[in-house]
């Protein structure tokens, strides 16, 4: 059997009735069923803690990108912006599980808005335009560009913390570089970082663009770009999931030999 990976959904209106609906890329679904070699979950973004029912029956956990944003007051920041995208319902779902996910070892990959909620579920605090802020480049989603090249385009490079574990999940060559030309979609970054988290790769403005969770139990990282859209074509792309399918497939191994254990997530 596959690890049971859970993806975090969006709540968005859909249909000319704009009815609320849960929705993840299919990029994520694709990326579970490919390097991570396990089962997605669709988590729904319900607006409540749903960590002790999902997590004993759950291998893995991957947050996902969203164009919209954590709401400010979970890190006591300034309101958005009039028009700036928010989902209460995700983040009341994502920032609970998170901590919890960690706490019971639970292998966790952050991606982009992932990294975000990551940061801020354990206590840390996001700017929320960098591209406004002196010195800093703009990383937002560029729109003189089609999308495909968008995803799949280097927009920058980051440096990588060689001895940090990401850079043990990249590839020999990915390692010894110290750098990586990643996408870029984001508008919000870390701001202060959350105590118990590490950056492990930064843009050249100083953008942290990775972190580890300090002491986590198992594989727990956050990335600020998207490997999800290149996987097939970048090498350490893939290697950052099929790294985070191996422990998917270790807790996997452990939960089904001692059920105890999915219990005491409980
Ligand atoms: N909204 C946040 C996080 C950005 C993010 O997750 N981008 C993914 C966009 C998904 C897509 O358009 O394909 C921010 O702006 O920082």
């Amino acid at each position: 059997m596959r690890p049971l990976v859970g993806i975090s959904c969006c709540q968005k209106p859909f249909g000319i009735f704009g009815t609320p609906n849960h929705a993840a890329s299919d990029s994520y679904i694709r990326v579970v069923r490919g390097p991570v070699s396990g089962t997605p979950v669709l988590l729904p973004a319900a607006g409540e803690d749903l960590s002790a029912e999902l997590l004993p029956h759950l291998d893995g956990l991957i947050l996902t990108g969203s164009r919209s944003n954590v709401w400010p007051g979970y890190y006591d920041g300034p309101a958005h912006a009039e028009g700036t995208p928010e989902d209460r319902f995700r983040d009341d779902t994502t920032l609970p599980l998170i901590r919890a996910a960690i706490d019971h070892g639970v292998p966790l990959l952050a991606i982009c808005r992932g990294m975000q909620e990551l940061n801020v579920a354990l206590g840390g605090s996001l700017d929320q335009r960098i591209q406004d802020l002196p010195g800093r480049m703009d990383h937002s989603t560029p729109s003189d560009q089609p999308i495909p090249k968008v995803r799949t385009g280097k927009a920058h490079a980051v440096r990588i913390e060689r001895e940090g574990a990401l850079g043990a999940v990249l590839t020999p060559g990915g390692r010894a570089a110290g750098r990586l030309a990643v996408n870029s979609l984001h508008n919000q970054g870390v701001q202060r970082l959350a105590p118990r988290l590490v950056a492990e790769a930064w843009a050249p403005d100083g953008t942290v663009e990775a972190v580890r969770v300090d002491g986590a139990r198992g594989f727990a990282l956050g990335v600020q770009w998207h490997p999800e859209y290149d996987w097939e074509h970048d090498a350490d792309s893939r290697a950052i999931f099929e790294a985070f399918g191996r422990a998917c497939a270790a807790h996997r191994a452990a939960r089904t030999a001692d059920p105890g254990l999915a219990q005491a997530a409980e």
